[in-house]
């Protein structure tokens, strides 16, 4: 059982809070977007509102990678957010945070580095392993208790998230409890139940569709985006040079047996685009199954009008839908109509749920909403999705308790 935000006695209570902040970046460095600070607003202020000394924990970016930066720009934007002080030291768990987070005074809060700065953070540990690296022993005699509202990283075994809810009292802060709440009752939801992959992560999508056939949990899997590229590849279209080299470009050959495996064995059960959208001489041109190879250069880029009709049909009768990854290069304005469409349709059902960054700011981009739940977890959120344990879940569920204050 998870202990929440209401089973914590905050005041004068030290607590680290790991966040999911992990957000696009500008050339100069820093925050291009600060939709996953806001999602952890509630649970930061009413953390400080109760008296809390807030240390904020969080990843940015990988090792290698151009958002791998400083969490200064976020402690900036936090403080707008929160309208308090927020602040903030270059450091995680060394003598300087320690000091940093020993200076907190009731309703204070100041946010750490980029735990990745830290090699250890970018491994995966068992817990027990991960509560003996050098970020759980050097932040633990400083804090009292562990809050984790990460959602978005829960899938990760890293020590941040998995270590120090081993050697603290831990609790679940407010989006960690409403995702779980929401993704966490998947069975329960109405039948029939439709899961719609697009996007580009193929590999995992393709896990998320044999999982979810497997456990009877999906009726239909609605096929779109590069992962309906690789399913039509599989069903013998010819989908030409450019879908084809930019597939195998992204390492993604070996998806196509892959699909081609699950459309054998459920077939029935996955539908696959019946027309696609491609860039012919600057405009959009939609050609039917039947009409390809298109040219040389001509990749498909998003699903066209007859799939929209055929995936509509399938979702009128649904009860619950789970959306995963565009259907389409919506970054293009003409390219975005699958998206566009299918998440519209998706809105008039009883249940729907959307998970995934991109697919996130697709819909902010194309301001579409009135979906039941949109997650603020990609990986995380389909992990759950197909009814599978987070190893920081299940650290929050072994956490050691509060002591009682009599103790
Ligand atoms: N037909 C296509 N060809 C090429 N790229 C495509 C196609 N359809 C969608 N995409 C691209 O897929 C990308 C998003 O896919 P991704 O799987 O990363 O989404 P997400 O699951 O919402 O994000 P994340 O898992 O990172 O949180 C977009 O950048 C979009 O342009
Ligand atoms: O953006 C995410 O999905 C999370 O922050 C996890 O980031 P990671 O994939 O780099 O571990």
């Amino acid at each position: 059982m998870i202990e929440t935000l209401d089973d914590l006695d905050v005041e004068g209570t030290t607590v680290g809070v790991r966040v999911d902040v992990n957000s696009p970046i500008d050339d100069d460095g820093t925050l291009a977007d600060d939709a996953r600070l806001r999602a952890h607003v509630d649970t930061l202020s009413e953390l400080l509102d109760r008296g809390g000394r807030v240390a904020v924990l969080a990843h940015q970016g990988r090792p290698g990678g151009d958002d791998f930066v400083s969490l200064e720009s976020h402690a900036d934007r936090l403080s707008e957010l929160l309208d308090r002080p927020v602040g903030y030291v270059d450091a995680t768990f060394t003598a300087a945070a320690r000091e940093a987070v020993s200076g907190l005074a009731n309703g204070d809060c100041v946010v750490l580095e980029n735990t990745r700065f830290y090699s250890e953070e970018y491994m995966e540990f068992d817990p027990e392993r991960a509560a003996r690296t050098h970020l759980v022993e050097g932040l633990e005699s400083v804090l009292d208790a562990y809050v984790n509202d990460a959602f978005a990283a829960a899938h990760r075994s890293q020590p941040s998230l998995v270590g120090l809810p081993t050697v603290l009292p831990s609790y679940a802060g407010r989006v960690m409890e409403s995702e779980l709440d929401v993704l966490g009752s998947i069975e329960e939801t109405g039948e029939p139940r439709v899961y719609v992959l697009g996007g580009a992560k193929v590999p995992d999508s393709i896990d998320v569709a044999w999982s979810v056939l497997e456990k009877g949990l999906a009726d239909h899997v609605l096929t779109a985006g590069v992962v309906g590229n690789v399913f039509l590849i599989a069903d013998g279209v010819d989908l030409g040079d450019a879908s084809s080299d930019f597939i195998y470009d992204q390492g993604y050959w070996d998806e196509i047996d892959r699909a081609a495996d699950l459309l054998d064995a459920y077939g029935d059960r996955i539908a696959i685009p019946r027309d696609v959208a491609v860039d012919r001489g600057d405009d959009r041109h939609e050609l039917g199954i039947n009409a390809l190879p298109p040219g040389d250069e001509e990749a498909a880029m998003d699903i066209g009008e007859s799939t929209l009709d055929y995936y509509r049909r399938i979702l009128a009768d649904a009860e619950t839908v789970i959306l995963n990854g565009p259907a389409g290069v919506f970054e293009d304005e003409r390219f975005e109509t699958g998206t566009r469409q299918l998440y519209s349709a998706a809105t008039d059902i009883p249940t729907s749920i959307v998970g995934g960054g991109d697919t996130a700011s697709a819909l902010r981009r194309l301001g579409i909403d009135g979906f039941s739940h949109v997650s603020t977890g990609g990986g995380a959120a389909l992990r759950m999705l197909t009814a599978e344990s987070l190893p920081a879940v299940t650290a929050l569920e072994n956490a050691p308790q509060q002591p009682a204050a009599d103790d």
